[in-house]
């Protein structure tokens, strides 16, 4: 039988993934919080996680490193989606992504008057289209990570970032602005695997479908 290789990243996805996983009769037989390893078997012979970082996983999926995988839609709209099937939105690890300003700073009116404005992201593709859309000129500074920082040292005006509880925002004296779209996860499918092993890979997208439906009835 073909073996199916399934990519997720570590934290909150593979927190939320864990159910649904279940579902489709797939328990993990480590832990990949306490673990280091990065293939972690199943209590199904056919079926193998990997664990890599929540940007890479269409990476894997798309050279078919990985049959499936989980991405939010933050990182498969930077990835661009070459070679990826998107058959489902799992309605988890569900936030927005939104443009922040410091508190104070007046940020219609920067957009308005045509002066340049400085972007710290760590979502350039997503930030470059928006202010494109908005006819706004940016000059976007490319970060990995605490973007909130940026505006409150001089590195930027604004921040495009992922908000969830707005917690992050407040602790940093900082305030959403505009909001550029929702997030949640997506299962992610390599369009040739799902050519080749369809037998296998149908029924796990079937049993996904059925949690995620079951999930928003309740
Ligand atoms: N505060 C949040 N609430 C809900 N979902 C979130 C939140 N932050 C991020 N996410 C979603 O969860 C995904 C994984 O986030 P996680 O924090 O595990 O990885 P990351 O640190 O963004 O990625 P990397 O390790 O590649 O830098 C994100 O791509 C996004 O879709
Ligand atoms: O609105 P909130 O509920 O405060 O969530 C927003 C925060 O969550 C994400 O960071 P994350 O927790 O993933 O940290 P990391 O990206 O630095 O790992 C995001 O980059 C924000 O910083």
């Amino acid at each position: 039988m073909n073996s199916i290789t399934i990519a997720l990243s570590k934290g909150r996805i593979f927190e939320e993934t864990t159910p649904l996983l279940k579902a489709a009769g797939i328990v993990p037989l480590d832990d990949p919080e306490s673990s280091r390893k990065l293939i972690l078997d199943t209590n199904r012979p056919d079926v193998r996680l990997i664990i890599v970082r929540a940007s890479d996983v269409p990476t894997y999926v798309q050279y078919g490193a990985a049959d499936l995988g989980i991405a939010g839609k933050d990182v498969l709209y930077e990835h661009g989606g070459a070679g990826l099937y998107e058959p489902l939105d799992l309605q988890i690890a569900r936030c927005r992504m939104m443009v922040a300003v410091q508190n104070g700073f007046d940020y219609q009116q920067a957009v308005t008057k045509g002066a340049r404005l400085r972007v710290a992201t760590k979502y350039v593709q997503t930030a470059r289209e928006h202010f494109a859309r908005k006819g706004v000129h940016v000059d976007l500074i490319k970060l990995y990570g605490s973007m909130e920082l940026a505006p409150l040292v001089g590195l930027a005006d604004a921040i495009v970032d992922l908000v969830s509880s707005g917690n992050t925002l407040k602790a940093n004296d900082l305030v959403a602005v505009e909001e550029i779209m929702d997030i949640s996860s997506r299962l992610v499918v390599n369009q040739a695997a799902l050519k080749l092993k369809r037998a296998q890979i149908q029924p796990i997208l079937d049993t996904f479908a059925d949690a995620v439906r079951q999930q928003a009835g309740k």
